[in-house]
């Protein structure tokens, strides 16, 4: 019996338990918030000291980018906005974390990655990235862009044939969205979405993108919880979806070979440049990323600027006239190189991208354990933390571009040097690309896809905001998933201007 006694029972083995982890969180809590943490004099949010679950309701709210853009105008440039992260919204940010001898990519992309499958060079670091990004960079030289341009323009003119045919509103983030997508399938695989020609997504791969970047730009922040769930089923479900979706496509273009120099042709290494092939599934892993990279990045970016030109019809009518001037009888709009030419085109495409990055925080980067601690801002920062350095909050900064930083003025990119000695432009502060040596390697081919979509929609049509968009809503809608998303898409009409 005294044998008996002593036997714990259930209830005492859960009430240990519980015991055990409630002085253990306990603990933790009490040293997240303590002077002892490396941390400590970092100010910020009180909750986002004591957990990352508060990083994660960010997020899952959409509106990350305003939210920390609010922290930063209450506590200054550097903010804790976790246990152990830290944002900063300074230039010397820029160059310390993101530059040359910067920090690599620290657990959130670890996390992010599918378990499953292979890397891709968006989640890679260090040496293995720059192999990997040497090939990239051949892939969008001079010379190679010229044929994806050439891949752009016969979408393009497929894109104003259809949206010119239809009768009312036009829902432009949507038609952005296929034009964009049969773009990135052209220049990747050659081939492999019709989305214009179906007039719809059919098999739904936007919705799997956007669904994905929503669950897991809340869930990178309890990397424990990412890696449970992507076990689940459901989760895994759609990460396949993309996964199969990217190796079909290899498949094929493996099977059908092209005659174009695709990104494939670069990647795969079809000339043989390289001392060694690059394994198959990296490939795939990698133009499976090209898609999602370059697809609602850049489709964004054109229908933001749409919206900042409807809304502010004097810049609208300014750039029609510059593109009028150039272009007179609409031919030669998709010469990229006329383009330096258009300054005020460019003008119009830099500040819709400083007020609305497509992606409005990015990613953090990590000091790496063991490696040296860094100072950034003056400020010493430990081993371990996660940093931050937001585009959105950045290029809101009146140290950075004033008067007026959160106005739509084109003309503060026009000869900045001749403007008032009160008006600042820091380009260092200005990165939608972000920067450095993990910076958009599709940054020029990007810049002037968007430029030629722009010239060819202005030139053609004269658009207005269609009667059903309510227009003052439009940025509510806008969530920051990583990749910004909307709710709310622009509708617009049309008109056909030149024959
Ligand atoms: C306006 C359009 C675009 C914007 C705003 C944009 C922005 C960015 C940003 C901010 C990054 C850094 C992400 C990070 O640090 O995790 C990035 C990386 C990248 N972008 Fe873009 N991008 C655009 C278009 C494109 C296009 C058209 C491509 C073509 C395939 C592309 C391919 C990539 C790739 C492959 C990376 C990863 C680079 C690396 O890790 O070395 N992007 N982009």
């Amino acid at each position: 019996s005294l044998v008996e006694n002593s036997r714990p029972t259930f209830c005492n083995i859960i009430a240990s338990f519980a015991f055990h982890y409630l002085c253990l969180s306990t603990s933790i809590v009490a040293y997240r918030l303590s002077p002892l943490h490396p941390l400590y004099e970092f100010p910020g949010p009180r909750l986002a000291r004591v957990s990352k679950l508060y990083g994660a309701w960010i997020s899952a709210t959409g509106k990350q980018h305003s939210i920390l853009k609010r922290f930063h105008d209450e506590y200054g440039p550097i903010v804790r906005t976790g246990p152990n992260e830290l944002s900063i919204a300074d230039v010397d940010g820029v160059t310390k974390v993101l530059g040359i001898n910067g920090l690599p990519k620290g657990e959130y992309y670890e996390s992010r990655a599918d378990p499953k499958s292979p890397h891709n060079l968006n989640s890679v670091s260090g040496e293995m990235h720059t192999n990997r990004r040497r090939v990239w960079n051949r892939a969008f030289n001079t010379e190679s862009l010229k044929e994806y341009y050439d891949m752009i323009v016969r979408r393009a003119e497929r894109l104003a044939e259809r949206i010119g045919a239809i009768d009312g509103p036009v829902d432009l983030t949507a038609w952005l969205s296929y034009f964009q997508f049969d773009v990135m399938g052209d220049m990747s695989f050659s081939g492999g979405f019709e989305m214009l020609n179906a007039r719809e997504d059919e098999d739904g791969l936007g919705r799997i993108i956007s669904d994905y970047f929503r669950l897991v730009s809340v869930l990178v922040h309890v990397p424990w919880f990412l890696k449970t769930l992507a076990r689940l089923p459901a989760m895994s479900e759609d990460i396949k979806k993309l996964h199969n979706f990217g190796a079909e496509r290899a498949a094929r273009r493996i099977k059908d070979g092209s005659l174009k120099k695709d990104l494939w042709y670069h990647l795969s290494d079809e000339a043989g440049l390289e001392k060694e092939k690059p394994a198959l599934n990296d490939l795939i892993a990698d133009g499976g990323l090209a898609i999602v990279a370059g697809g609602d990045t850049t489709s964004r970016a054109i229908q933001n600027i749409f919206y900042m030109l409807l809304s502010h019809p004097a810049h609208h009518d300014r750039l029609r006239k510059e593109l009028d001037n150039a272009f007179p009888s609409g031919d030669g709009i998709f010469d990229v190189a006329r383009y330096t030419e258009l300054k005020f085109l460019d003008a119009v495409m830099n500040e819709t991208l400083r007020l609305y990055p497509p992606i409005p925080t990015n990613g953090p980067r990590r000091v790496a354990n063991g490696s040296k601690a860094r100072t950034i801002c003056g400020k010493f920062i430990p081993e371990g933390t996660e940093v931050y350095v937001p585009p959105y909050v950045l290029h809101r900064d009146p140290r950075y571009f004033s008067p007026s930083p959160d106005d739509f003025i084109p003309e503060r990119w026009m000869n900045p040097e001749t403007e008032s000695t009160e008006s600042i432009l820091n380009t260092t502060a200005y990165i939608p690309f972000s920067y450095g040596p993990q910076n958009c390697v599709g940054k020029n081919l990007a810049r002037n896809e968007v430029k030629m979509v722009t010239t060819m929609l202005l030139s053609r049509f004269n658009f207005k905001f269609a009667d059903e968009f309510e227009k003052d809503g439009w940025e509510d809608g806008l969530g920051d998933y990583f990749i910004m998303q909307t709710e709310r898409p622009i509708l617009v009409t049309l008109t056909k201007r030149l024959g």
